[in-house]
């Protein structure tokens, strides 16, 4: 997988109302990334949204009729396939990056896993990141109410608290405590109508348009699982939700490791919300992989290790999974490992 073949997807998510389109329109008439080709995916059967992102992109589908999480996955796979080979042939403005807008009702791991299983997509598009906004007077009772938002503040490289503007301070801390403590790795911000730099939301991933080097230590986030305080204000669907990592001291076999990962996600792939990884293979870099449910991403290889910690780092976000029914498995077919 080249990184600078591909073209990077941002997949942003987020509740009923919680300011998707406010911040996607906003960011881009930011003129650096003018150039983003948008899918929004309208719910209702009078596309509102896209009216005013077309005023700020000049590639926008609208995939409407239902929610890409179940009904219009095949839309999405062919409106992207359709975006490359239009752009391949001159037939749009070309674009660099790719924007999906999800329904705020989509639980966003089916809509992740068809970006990492569909060969036609996986060979032109990677997952560049999910950003998730939250809305900042509303998010707390959304989270207790929905389980999908809480799954979309799980899987979530980036966290957009919005309408900081509406809200106050207290109600803004407690509801950044409850998603530190739901995702500490994604990166937070508040917003005020989308006030958010461009590049901080899209450059996030491995997969960078111009080739520049990927922030792997930051996308991975293993060190932000280890600590962070129990917010007082908890929903039960956020107990559902867990977070842990496996780590290995030594070197391991890569086939056997993808073994081990391939066992895993298809006994527990449906509670398996995202798992990202750098896996020590002995070479000089390390391999990265990114998983979806029951999918494995075909690893990349990086050509250094974006730091002094060289082991095998694996960061699983689940629901309705502990780190017990995966870590043996793990185990047993690398045979080498230490817990975290
Ligand atoms: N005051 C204020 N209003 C905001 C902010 N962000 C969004 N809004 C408003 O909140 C409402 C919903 O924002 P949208 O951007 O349409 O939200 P969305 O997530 O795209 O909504 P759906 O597509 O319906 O799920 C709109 O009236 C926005 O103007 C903000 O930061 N401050």
């Amino acid at each position: 997988m080249s990184a600078t073949t591909l073209t990077p997807v941002t997949v942003l998510t987020g509740f009923l109302g919680s300011g998707k389109s406010t911040l996607l329109n906003r960011v881009l008439h930011d003129t650096r990334y003018a150039d983003t080709a948008v899918i929004v995916n309208e719910f209702g059967d009078i596309p509102i949204d896209h009216a005013l992102v077309r005023r700020a992109s000049e590639n926008v589908v609208v995939l409407s009729g239902g929610c890409v999480c179940c009904r219009v996955a095949g839309d999405l796979v062919q409106a992207l396939r359709d975006l490359h080979f239009k752009r391949a042939a001159n037939e749009i403005p070309a674009f660099r990056r790719a924007v999906i807008e999800t329904t705020g009702l989509a639980d966003p791991a089916p809509l992740l896993a068809t970006l990492v299983e569909m060969p036609v997509v996986a060979a032109r598009y990677a997952l560049s990141g999910v950003v998730t906004t939250v809305d900042g007077m509303h998010g707390a009772s959304e989270l207790d109410q929905h389980p999908e938002a809480v799954k979309q503040a799980a899987v979530a490289d980036r966290l957009v608290i919005t309408k900081a503007d509406l809200a106050d301070d207290a109600t803004l801390d407690a509801l950044e405590a409850r998603l530190a403590a739901l995702n500490p790795a994604a990166a937070r911000i508040r917003a005020r109508s989308g006030d958010v730099d461009a590049s901080w939301l899209f450059d996030t991933g491995l997969h960078r348009h111009d080739g520049s080097r990927p922030d792997v230590t930051g996308w991975l986030g293993a060190n932000e699982w280890r600590s962070f305080a129990q917010p007082s204000s908890r929903g039960p669907h956020d107990e559902r939700i867990r977070s842990f990592t496996w780590t290995a001291e030594a070197p391991v076999s890569w086939d056997a490791l993808e073994a081990a990962l391939e066992t895993v996600l298809e006994l527990r792939g449906d509670r398996i919300l995202r798992l990202k990884g750098l896996v020590n293979v002995g070479d000089k870099g390390p391999l990265v992989l990114h998983a979806v449910q029951h999918t494995l991403y075909p690893p990349a290889k990086l050509p250094d290790w974006p730091d002094n910690d060289r082991r095998t780092r694996l960061v699983f976000i689940t629901r309705d999974l502990e780190r017990g029914a995966i870590a043996p498995i793990l185990d047993s077919f690398t045979s080498t490992s230490s817990a975290s």
